[in-house]
């Protein structure tokens, strides 16, 4: 939400601007030991953009009908498209920061923009090399995927005449991870109301999502600079700490995906999560002997933890 000096809030803007950008500049980054995702081609460079605008000078749009210094969202459409042709760069971040300060530019008399993108991901697919010797993967057919993606948000004002990035946050949305076994939930508060029994050993489902910030917003929006945290890292990390754990809680396990993050990525100040319960009802249990169980969906309602941690959680031994 975006806020006039009177403290009024004055924002209009465009949702669900499609842009599938074709050969973007492929992005490469260091590789961290739980992934093996070192970069993209961005054969395939697509988001679902979200825009607004605010402004002093726009007030009597809403007050009088005065559409003098109104920029269509129609054009503000066109100019995301437009120059999504024209960034030379390789990340969503990069992108963000390019359109809203190019259109602060082209449009002097707006003193803020709100954006938001979320990647929408097409996988790379094997096909049969051309040398006949195995697979590869093809450089011209993608699949569309449905799973978690990488998204960003940002706040560009106006400071002494030039656009900069007042707000950030970068995530990964709608990861969905289950863990067969070897996760447990005992020892919570027992009371009258409490019918839930112990578990020593469910199979842990979970919906994540994960956000997080840079110390400093250029690392974000420069991958050149050889800072840049990509999602999938992020991801990867996750199913890493969940694999590795064995959980007393979601909360636990959050800290300890936090923690392990941080770690990889001193350039990030924050990061920060929001966890969904799922974990499957268990039909027929497993037992010591035999570890085949049948669950099924859980009913709602669903149980939820938001928790932000910052590098200072780092020097506590949270072990
Ligand atoms: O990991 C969990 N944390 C909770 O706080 C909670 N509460 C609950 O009913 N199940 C779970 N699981």
């Amino acid at each position: 939400m975006i806020k006039l000096r009177s403290g009024r809030t004055l924002y209009y803007g465009k949702g669900d601007v499609l842009t599938y950008r074709t050969y973007a500049n492929p992005l490469s980054v260091s590789a961290v030991p739980e992934s093996a995702y070192t970069g993209d081609s961005n054969v395939i460079f697509a988001h679902n953009v979200t825009f607004a605008v605010s402004g002093e000078q726009l007030l009597t749009s809403f007050t009088e009908g005065d559409n003098s210094l109104v920029v269509a969202t129609d054009s503000m459409k066109n100019f995301i498209l437009r120059n999504t042709a024209a960034y030379e760069g390789s990340t969503t971040e990069g992108l963000l920061a390019f359109i809203s300060r190019k259109f602060m530019d082209r449009y002097p008399h707006i003193d803020a923009v709100e954006l938001s993108a979320d990647r929408i991901p097409f996988q790379t697919l094997e096909v049969t090399s051309q040398a006949g010797s195995g697979l590869e993967p093809s450089s011209l057919v993608y699949r569309r995927s449905h799973n978690d993606h990488a998204s960003a948000s940002m706040k560009l004002v106006r400071k002494d005449g030039a656009p900069r990035i007042d707000s950030h946050e970068c995530a990964i949305t709608d990861l969905q991870l289950i863990k067969v076994c070897g996760s447990s939930f005992y020892g919570f508060v027992r009371d009258e109301y409490t019918t839930l029994p112990e578990s020593y050993d469910r199979p842990l489902f979970i919906f994540l999502d994960i956000f997080w910030k840079y110390d400093q917003a250029d690392d974000a929006v420069d991958a050149g600079l050889g800072r840049y945290v990509p999602a999938e890292q992020i991801r990867d990390i996750t199913h890493n700490v969940f694999h590795e754990m064995k959980s007393p809680s979601i909360q636990f396990l959050i800290y300890h995906v936090g923690r392990r993050i941080l770690t990889r990525f001193p350039q990030l100040a924050e990061v920060r999560f929001e966890s969904n319960n799922r974990t499957w009802e268990t039909i027929v249990d497993n037992t010591e002997n035999d570890p085949a169980g049948v669950y099924t969906e859980p009913r709602p309602p669903f149980g939820f933890q938001g928790f932000t941690m910052t590098q200072e959680d780092l020097t506590t031994d949270g072990e």
